[in-house]
């Protein structure tokens, strides 16, 4: 059963985009970092400040194997790290995987997040500056994982609905 799958940088709209294009699709959305929330009963900062990004990192391969493999045509929105750890770039080459990269420059990642960092770990205690150095390069060292996507959707100045009508696009 076909998985599509939105994936790319903290902000970039992955979850937002989501919950709209599930409306659209008329498919169900698992958000993979709800997922984990839900399995663990534990909230992603907890499990960052408690058992460690490693361990994060491995609840959350699990979770995509557990969710690729599910026996049902949905939507998954990713985790914005998750393309960059494990093999899990490699397990979105799958035939049944419809990858989907949204793709944002620095300066819609800045807007997006800097009003909205509390709940996102790798950047709650950054001020402004640091939050645009580390974007800048986090952005640049994950680039190469993102772009392995099978197809790749600029969000720059786009409405959420112009976003999902060019991800219809290139699924058609
Ligand atoms: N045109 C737009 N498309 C998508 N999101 C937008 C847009 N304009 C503003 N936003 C805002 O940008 C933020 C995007 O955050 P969202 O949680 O959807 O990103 P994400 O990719 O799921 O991040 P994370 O990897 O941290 O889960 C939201 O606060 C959303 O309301
Ligand atoms: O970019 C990342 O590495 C992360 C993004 C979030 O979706 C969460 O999965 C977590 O905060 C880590
Ligand atoms: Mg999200």
């Amino acid at each position: 059963m076909k998985k599509i799958i939105l994936l790319g940088y903290m902000g970039c709209g992955k979850s937002t985009i989501a919950k709209t294009l599930s409306k659209k699709l008329q498919l169900p959305f698992v958000d993979l970092d709800d997922y984990i929330i839900e399995k663990s009963k534990m909230s992603i900062q907890t499990i960052f400040e408690e058992l460690g990004e490693i361990q994060f990192r491995k609840m959350e391969h699990e979770a995509l194997i557990a969710l690729l493999a599910l026996d049902q045509t949905i939507i998954i929105g990713l985790g914005g790290g998750t393309p960059c750890y494990a093999n899990n770039h490699e397990l979105l080459k799958a035939e049944h995987v419809e990858s989907v990269y949204l793709k944002a420059s620095i300066a819609t990642l800045f807007e997006r997040l800097f009003t909205n960092k509390s709940k996102r770990p790798l950047i709650a205690h950054m001020d402004q500056e640091q939050m645009k150095e580390f974007i800048a390069t986090h952005l640049f060292e994950r680039s190469y994982f993102y772009n392995q996507a099978k197809h790749i959707v600029s969000v720059d100045e786009k409405s959420v609905e112009q976003t999902v009508l060019d991800i219809e696009a290139v699924l058609a």
